[in-house]
């Protein structure tokens, strides 16, 4: 029997981010491994229209959900969603549902954060901070409270070129950065944030570590631990291999790669692209947070969820088996035949970038005109520059992450609990990793059913016609354009030509000879 399994069975667990990417795995993971388990408090906001219970309702219904219902068919009494907003003052909660929390809560696992690169600092500062400085005065009050596991990000300190499993000072203290939000405006927020942000490339990144900080000097005597993930991907087992739902990450990228919207993107392709997949940083977070409430560590523990020291692939073998597996498994109505390549510098970036990414879309986009109907190739390629802008400075760095406590608490599980509770990456295998995650991203972000891989072939196959006949009229023209205007163009044109007929002249008296000479010796 797994001791962690068995741990959480008869606990009441608090999630804030369980209806995100890395929440709800975590959610179906401990369902599924400890159904016994007393309840999972959600906090949860009504979102795009949809009230608390249909969003609750949706997630147990996907498709991620349908083991669990298996194994513990009561799930649906045992997921209670609070309303909460993590942005207002005591979350928005009620004063019942607050008691409950207050009194019932064992584990806390803090999910919950904005991801968004481009976020405001105000905003980052509010979700990633002040409410992770509130959750904690909360878990405070918690008095059956045995772990606090706080989700942060690898990246944290990626100022740093090597990251220790320790929490960096921030030059300005977090309290004050949180008191300064509240009577800065707007402008002055944004004119003072890159000096604030200093080295790190945004908001997300400095928010994250302010952050740490926070969980550093406010949890007091509450048994708390971090976890630090770094790229987080698909999943790589379970429930089962390739399942993503949103854009984050690689995600967006390999679509935009299958759909051949993306063909050129500046990376460094030896650097290491340090994917984790969701399952796996899951499997670790519910280790620790098992190891945080049972053994106590005297001080707050960092563990990182990486894969690059233990297990690394660099971009150049992630973007060929992206391709390679694209090409196997096509998506449906690709814009243009999936060929990407990386770039390595400035000049030739803006290059790829003119001739495979707007020219074709201005070129589409007057057919699009030409057609009646409206254009939209433009702004959609532009706002896929804007992403990969932003998502650049991660593919063009590398970052070397100690594992120790990681790898202390894998040695601390029994034989069980690291079968279960899998978080070892050096028993990833990255190429067939990635191509379960590129067919993850048709079969459940792009919904497209395998039946139409067929057809999806054929539309490549088209699309490889048109561009082998736009290229030939595309030379055709520039061709007659020279000859029009230059000497130089016409006289070498004539050489071919003339070669060309003497060729085929020759070509064809040889033939002629040759049958002649059979003709005779048959005859
Ligand atoms: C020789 C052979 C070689 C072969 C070579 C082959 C080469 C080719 C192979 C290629 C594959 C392999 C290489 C993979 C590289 C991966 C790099 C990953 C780095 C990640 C680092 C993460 C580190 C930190 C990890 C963490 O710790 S945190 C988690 C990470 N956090 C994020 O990843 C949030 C990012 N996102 C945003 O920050 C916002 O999205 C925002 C962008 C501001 C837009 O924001 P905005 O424009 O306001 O609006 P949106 O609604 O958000 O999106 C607006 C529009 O962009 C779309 N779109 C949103 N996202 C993405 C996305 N990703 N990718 C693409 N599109 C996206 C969305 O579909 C919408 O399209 P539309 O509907 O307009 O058509
Ligand atoms: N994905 C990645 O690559 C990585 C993620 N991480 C960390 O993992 C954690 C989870 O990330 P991930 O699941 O990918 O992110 P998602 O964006 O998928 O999920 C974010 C979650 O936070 C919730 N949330 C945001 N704002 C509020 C609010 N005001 N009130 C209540 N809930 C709110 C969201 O709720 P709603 O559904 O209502 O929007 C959602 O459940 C984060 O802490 C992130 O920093 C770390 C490294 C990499």
């Amino acid at each position: 029997m797994s001791m962690i399994a068995a741990f959480y069975s008869n606990k009441s667990i608090l999630i804030t981010g369980a209806t995100g990417f890395l929440g709800k795995v975590l959610m179906e993971k401990l369902f599924r491994t400890s159904p016994h388990l007393k309840v999972i408090y959600i906090l949860v906001r009504p979102k795009s229209g949809q009230t608390l219970q249909e969003r609750v309702f949706q997630i147990l219904n996907s498709k991620l959900f349908e083991r669990v219902k298996e194994v513990c068919p009561n799930v649906h009494e045992k997921i209670r969603p609070i309303s909460a907003d993590l942005n207002q003052r005591d979350f928005a909660i009620s004063k019942e549902d607050m008691q409950e929390l207050l009194s019932c809560t064992n584990i806390v696992f803090h999910c919950a954060a904005t991801v968004r690169f481009d976020a405001h600092l105000r905003e980052a500062v509010q979700l990633n901070v002040t409410a992770t400085q509130q959750l904690l005065l909360m878990a405070s009050e918690m008095p059956k409270l045995e772990a606090f596991i706080h989700i942060s990000t690898a990246f944290s300190n990626c100022n740093l070129s090597h990251i220790d499993e320790v929490i960096y000072p921030c030059p300005v203290e977090p309290r004050k950065i949180i008191d300064s939000m509240e009577w800065l405006d707007d402008s002055i927020i944004e004119e003072i944030t890159p000096k604030l942000i200093g080295d790190r490339p945004n908001t997300y990144t400095y928010t994250k570590a302010l952050g740490e900080v926070v969980v550093q000097q406010e949890s007091g005597n509450l048994n708390v631990a971090i976890v630090r993930p770094s790229i987080v991907g698909a999943t790589w087992q379970e429930p089962f291999p390739g399942w993503v739902d949103n854009l984050n990450g690689p995600s967006g990228l390999i679509i935009a790669t299958g759909k051949g919207f993306l063909r050129s993107i500046k990376a460094t392709p030896m650097a290491v692209a340090d994917l984790i997949p969701v399952d796996t940083v899951v499997n670790l977070t519910i280790a620790v947070g098992w190891y945080t409430a049972v053994h106590r560590p005297k001080s707050t523990l960092i563990y990182h969820s990486t894969s690059g020291n233990l297990n690394p692939c660099n971009w150049y073998e992630m973007g060929l088996q992206v391709l390679a597996t694209v090409e196997k498994i096509p998506f449906e109505s690709a814009f243009r035949r999936p060929n990407a390549d990386f770039t390595t510098n400035n000049f030739t970036t803006q290059y790829w970038n003119t001739v495979s990414h707007w020219a074709p879309a201005i070129i589409y986009d007057f057919y699009l005109r030409l057609t009646g109907r409206k254009p939209r190739m433009l702004k959609l390629m532009n706002r896929l520059l804007k992403t990969i802008s932003m998502l650049e400075y991660f593919i063009n760095h590398s970052w070397e992450w100690s594992t120790n406590n990681t790898e202390m608490l894998l040695s601390e599980l029994s034989p069980e609990d690291q079968r279960v509770f899998n978080f070892d990456v050096r028993q990833l295998n990255w190429l067939e990793y990635i191509e379960n995650y590129v067919l993850g991203v048709k079969k459940y972000l792009l919904k497209e059913d395998l039946a139409g891989i067929p057809k999806a072939k054929q539309h490549l196959k088209r699309l490889r016609n048109i561009h082998y006949l736009f290229n030939t009229a595309l030379f055709l023209i520039i061709w007659r354009l020279l000859i029009a205007r230059s000497q130089m163009a016409r006289n070498i044109w004539f050489f071919i030509v003339s070669f060309c007929y003497k060729f085929i002249s020759y070509f064809r008296a040889s033939s002629t000879l040759k049958r002649r000479r059979g003709c005779l010796q048959h005859g």
